[in-house]
């Protein structure tokens, strides 16, 4: 029997790729926004402690199992900035465009050999809010930060990020080849693996 997981997120583009990576898994998750959960405030040092504030804020307010997602991209050549501070970088919590000309103006003239960078994502899937074991999964997605932005699809730094199995930026994938190779893709087929093998008091 499915039950309801709150999604601790309220980023549109993340949320659109948890439906399509669970949609037809027939489990019930529904974005934080319709419990009114109030943002947390995301103070942690790694993607690991903000993914479990955001979980533990999400279950403390709806007594429900929450699943969060903590993302960003590390780039070499910044010494792994933006990293867990990707969605303030230029500022704006979660200014995309801005995000992404700050990160071209900093790599400008930078060597392609030097523009290494990868996205990191963190999930951590908590039962209730003093779940004293939250589950945690990292899924990491290897590329380099192009020169300028290109493609359509996707959210956040896919414009500027090349994939170098697709020969494109992130952001000219379809969703599906996406939602095959991303880092939240892999980050989430460990979290099924892992519930498949401990079905006590897991969702799914
Ligand atoms: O697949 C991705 N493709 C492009 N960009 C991405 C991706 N995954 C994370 N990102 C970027 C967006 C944001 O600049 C930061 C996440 O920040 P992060 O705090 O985890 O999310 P957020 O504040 O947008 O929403 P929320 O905390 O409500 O889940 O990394
Ligand atoms: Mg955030």
């Amino acid at each position: 029997m499915s039950k309801t997981i709150v999604l601790a997120s309220n980023n549109a583009g993340k949320i659109k790729e948890f439906n399509a990576l669970l949609g037809d898994m027939g489990i019930d998750v529904k974005p934080q926004s319709e419990f009114n959960v109030e943002e947390a405030e995301e103070t942690g040092l790694s993607f690991i402690e903000n993914a479990i504030l955001k979980a533990r804020n999400a279950c403390a307010h709806t007594g429900l199992p929450a699943l969060a997602d903590d993302s960003g991209i590390e780039v070499d050549y910044l010494d792994g900035a933006p990293g867990i501070y990707s969605a303030r970088f230029a500022g704006d919590h979660g200014n995309n465009e801005a995000n992404n000309t700050l990160l071209l103006d900093k790599l400008d003239g930078v060597p392609e050999l030097k523009r290494s960078a990868r996205f990191h994502c963190v999930l951590a899937y908590m039962r209730h809010k003093e779940d004293p074991t939250p589950q945690v999964f990292h899924g990491v997605w290897e590329g380099r930060i192009l020169t300028s932005t290109e493609g359509q699809e996707g959210f956040g730094y896919d414009p500027v990020f090349y994939v170098p199995e697709c020969a494109c930026s992130a952001a000219s994938l379809p969703k599906e080849v996406k939602n095959q190779i991303s880092h939240r893709a892999k980050a989430l087929k460990q979290l099924l693996a892992s519930f498949q093998q401990t079905q006590q008091d897991r969702p799914f």
